[in-house]
């Protein structure tokens, strides 16, 4: 049996063009896509059979924002297979962007424009909404969800004597600023997708030190600035018609600006082909093109500052606990430094915050 690969929002943008390079390297593998819609998951699998015939593609329905659509997805993966080699938690959203062009022109004329132009840093806030779980949508899609999903395959990832990796899509508007530890969901917040990645790269390093005596290997990776969806939703489209040659000119100046899909995933795609247990836990694998167009991936520290490890666990919790919540929803109980989750009396989410 070829290795297994899960990709979550494979079809489009970073997730898809990660597809057609695994794909173009290694022809046995069983590549399945987890798609919230399936007519796109349909199109994107026919796309990748058009250019690998022979290739081994299966569809998955997976919500990543749904805690539901999470566990009926994970079951019926645990039926499909019996192990799984790469995870990739790759989906994402940022729903409602709005540039703030005051900092965009003050950032201009200082001293740290090219930083500015590679982080988004200072530029971006965002408008959140509610799950019908009750979570912000942001942190669900960008993070539980996925934390979820990684505690869902916990029997298909650790198997005895065999390595695994997990691989989250980061971002370089990853930033501790934004990130805090009271309110974790971002619900009082104008930078929820920042806020998410950071968890993200806080959440991989406590992954790393829950499960790699387990033989699964965490990683967050950053693609640098991509066009995709999620990028052409931020400015309205004549504009991105306008600044595009700016943004090729501004390549000679940064690595960070991988602009094609294809580029992005290189740090993806450099994960699949290394050891597990030679990376670096505490990296964050960044996707870089020159300004010939030459790819490469280079890692550098994950920002923790010494500031907080993000654990989370999910675990079942005596009932008792959670009288005060109703069931069906998610509801959440502070007592910190635990925040609780609870989902139709089932399923409880502990995120254990260390200073
Ligand atoms: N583009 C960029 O410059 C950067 C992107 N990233 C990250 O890269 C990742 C991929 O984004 P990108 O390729 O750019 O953008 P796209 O919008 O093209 O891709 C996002 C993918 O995630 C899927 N998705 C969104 N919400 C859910 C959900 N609830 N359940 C399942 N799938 C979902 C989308 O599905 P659907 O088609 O149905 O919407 C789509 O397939 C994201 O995590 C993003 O944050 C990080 C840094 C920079
Ligand atoms: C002329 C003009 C109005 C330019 C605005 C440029 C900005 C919209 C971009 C500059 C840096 C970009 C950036 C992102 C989005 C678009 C910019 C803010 C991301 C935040 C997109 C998502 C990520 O995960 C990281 C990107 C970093 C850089």
């Amino acid at each position: 049996m070829g290795k297994v690969v899960l990709v979550t929002g494979a079809n489009s943008g970073i997730g898809l063009a990660l597809c057609e390079r695994l794909l173009s390297h290694d022809a046995q593998l069983q590549l399945c896509l987890g798609c919230r819609n399936m007519q796109r998951a349909e199109a994107a699998k026919h796309a990748l059979l058009v250019s690998h015939p022979k290739a081994q593609v299966s569809i998955i329905q997976l919500d990543v924002s749904s805690v539901h659509s999470v566990l009926r997805a994970a079951q019926e993966i645990r039926h499909r297979y019996n192990r799984l080699d790469y995870l990739y938690l790759n989906a994402g959203i940022m729903p409602n962007p709005h540039v703030d062009y005051k900092a965009f022109y003050k950032g201009l004329f200082s001293g740290r424009a090219i930083h500015m132009f590679s982080t988004g840093e200072g530029l971006l806030t965002q408008k959140d909404t509610l799950t019908s779980d009750g979570l912000q949508k942001v942190f669900a899609t960008n993070l539980f969800g996925h934390f979820l999903l990684v505690r869902e395959l916990e029997p298909l990832l650790c198997r005895p004597g065999c390595s695994s990796q997990v691989i989250w899509t980061s971002s370089s508007n990853a930033q501790r600023s934004a990130f805090c530890l009271d309110d974790i969901q971002h619900k009082g917040g104008v930078e929820p997708y920042s806020s998410s990645k950071y968890a993200s790269d806080l959440l991989s390093l406590a992954l790393n030190r829950r499960y790699n005596s387990q033989g699964v290997y965490s990683s967050v990776i950053c693609p640098g600035l991509v066009m995709t969806n999620l990028t052409y939703g931020i400015l309205p489209s004549f504009l991105w018609t306008l600044i595009m040659p700016l943004m090729w000119l501004l390549r000679m100046f940064t690595n960070t600006f991988t602009l094609m899909p294809y580029n992005g995933a290189e740090a993806l795609f450099w994960l699949f082909m290394q050891k597990p247990e030679t990376l670096d836990p505490l990296a964050k694998y960044h996707s870089l093109t020159s300004g010939l167009g030459n790819n490469y991936t280079q890692p550098r520290k994950v920002s923790t500052d010494n500031y907080v490890i993000l654990t989370l666990c999910l675990q079942k919790i005596s009932p008792d606990l959670l009288n005060s919540s109703s069931q069906g929803d998610i509801s959440l109980l502070f007592d910190e430094p635990y925040l609780i989750c609870k989902y139709e009396g089932y399923f409880y989410a502990q995120i254990k915050l260390e200073s």
